[in-house]
């Protein structure tokens, strides 16, 4: 039920909630039994492994051992690094340099934190993120659609870390040594993801891409009904790169060829995954994938997550792809941003199981034939002309000619950089005599895209019910080249939107003269 109402209560639990400070381990320590309804997932949320697939994909695992020593040893190390970053977005790095003693009072360092006494603890609570140490539950409390079972306390550790003072006693050791061992295997991996892009070594480092650390300490409570919430709901991390340290309960999984595929715990070993803004400057040859965290009955699960990102630096560099990665066949496909606008717009929308990436977006040129019951969609005209010769051949070969002169198209065509070439002219010989091919700017494309939608559509809703083209409405409009994770858009949807902006109704489309 999504009433007014139920918002309300909703509004409430979630403000009492915050109001204790005492987060889910409180919660967990008062005795309940069962799941606060704010930490319910959405109807339709798997929570469970119900679909195991632990033996069917090797989760790679890079080992760093030797990268300086010997070029051949290095060559083969970024290969990986490359071949993970694309196909994974995720790797497991082992013989990283960081100690195997230091992890551990890590983990410890973060438990103690979260199970020191509840009135010390809460002096750090807050949401105003731009202080330097935030201890709460869940940065988007008020965005997300479902409450998390965890605790988060952070740190920011670069470029400007608080003074020894500032941090909380019971870790502030070890919150430092640590923070000083990551930055040092954060400047290696830099390096080796620099080279596997095919740059120089310090190219993402004089990008201030190590600038910013923050280290995040993650605290998921034992839970009474795991089934019912996520530890954490699916998400990509919005910095540069994340490493990430977990102890030996599990629950992380990462999507992988469209299924959720464990992590596995493996002692000594920092999990090393691809943030947002590290999509997004190499020109989405290296994925950042969406991942999650189960509950479980177990616990409490500790991680500790360093965010190489410096959200919280009011710079006004801008971040877009890299210009040396671009070419006439891979042009740019994001706008330039600052890391703390990115930010930004990350987390006002919380973790609400779409990509962040996505409204940074360039639009893409494609092309849209439409013709009586067929639409060809395709992003460039080649792509158009070899659908249309698949789809005139096809029912030619079966004796039933198509005219082409008797046939409607219509052909949107973007004034961008990516205009193809008008070369073979296919498309013009066929259809500009018919409509006129036109040449529209950027700012009018989704007005003819809308008009062209909803033509589409009041076509389609004059057909009767039966009709082979009335069962397509669940065709996905942009599945041809959608980054991993990238919410799928259903035809039905843009339309309820463009209807929404036109103030129109759906009984309107049958009407031709509207
Ligand atoms: O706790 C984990 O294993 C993952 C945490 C995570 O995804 C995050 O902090 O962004
Ligand atoms: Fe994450």
């Amino acid at each position: 039920m999504d009433t007014s109402e139920s918002k309300h209560d909703r509004k409430s639990e979630l403000e009492a909630f915050d109001d204790t400070k005492a987060g889910v381990k409180g919660l967990v320590d008062a005795g309940i039994s069962k799941v606060p309804q704010i930490f319910i997932s959405p109807p339709n949320t798997s929570t469970n492994n119900s679909n195991p697939t632990t033996g069917q994909f090797i989760f790679p695992v890079i080992d760093l051992q030797g990268i300086n020593d010997n070029q051949i040893n290095r060559k083969k190390v970024v290969e990986e690094v490359r071949d993970a970053s694309e196909t994974w977005g995720f790797f497991q790095v082992i013989n990283h340099g960081i100690p195997f003693d230091v992890l551990e009072e890590m983990i410890r360092g973060a438990r103690s934190f979260h199970e020191q006494n509840t009135e010390i603890k809460k002096k750090w609570y807050t949401r105003e993120f731009t202080k330097k140490v935030v201890y709460n539950s869940n940065f988007d409390l008020y965005s997300a659609p479902a409450t998390n079972w965890r605790d988060t306390f952070f740190c920011i550790m670069a470029p400007n870390p608080p003074s020894f003072e500032e941090l909380p006693q019971i870790c502030r050791d070890i919150i430092v040594k640590y923070s000083e061992e990551v930055k040092k295997l954060g400047r290696c991996l830099f390096e080796l993801l620099a080279e596997a892009l095919g740059l120089n070594t310090s190219h993402l480092k004089d990008m201030d891409c190590d600038k910013g650390l923050s280290v995040v300490c993650h605290y998921y409570p034992a839970c009474p009904e795991p089934e019912l919430t996520l530890g954490a709901s699916e998400h990509a991390d919005d910095g540069f790169l994340t490493l990430l340290l977990q102890d030996h309960i599990g629950g992380l999984q990462v999507l992988h060829d469209n299924r959720w595929v464990d992590v596995p715990p493996t002692p000594g070993a920092l999990v090393v995954n691809i943030a947002d803004l590290l999509q997004l400057i190499s020109n989405d040859k290296f994925k950042s994938v969406e991942h999650r965290v189960l509950a479980n009955r177990v616990g409490p699960r500790i991680s500790v997550a360093c965010f190489f990102s410096s959200f919280f630096l009011p710079s006004s560099r801008l971040y877009g792809p890299i210009k040396e990665l671009l070419s006439e066949e891979n042009p740019p496909e994001y706008r330039e941003t600052t890391v703390h606008e990115y930010a930004t717009y990350f987390t006002a929308k919380g973790l609400d199981g779409t990509s962040a990436l996505q409204h940074f977006r360039r639009e893409v040129p494609w092309c849209m034939l439409f013709a009586d019951d067929v639409v060809l969609i395709d992003e460039s005209r080649r792509g158009v002309n070899n659908t249309l010769e698949v789809w005139r051949q096809t029912p030619e070969a079966k004796g039933f000619r198509l005219s082409r002169t008797k046939t409607e198209y219509l052909e949107c065509k973007f004034s961008d950089s990516r205009q193809e070439d008008k070369g073979n002219g296919e498309i013009d010989e066929d259809v500009s005599h018919r409509i006129g091919a036109e040449k529209v700017g950027v700012a009018s494309v989704e007005d003819k895209l809308r008009e062209v939608r909803l033509r589409w559509f009041g076509h389609v809703m004059r057909r009767g019910t039966d009709a082979p083209v009335r069962r397509c409405e669940r065709l996905v409009l942009d599945g041809f080249k959608r980054g991993r994770g990238r919410p799928k858009k259903y035809y039905r949807g843009v339309i309820r939107r463009d209807l929404e902006q036109l103030r129109l109704t759906e009984d309107m489309t049958l009407d031709r003269k509207v």
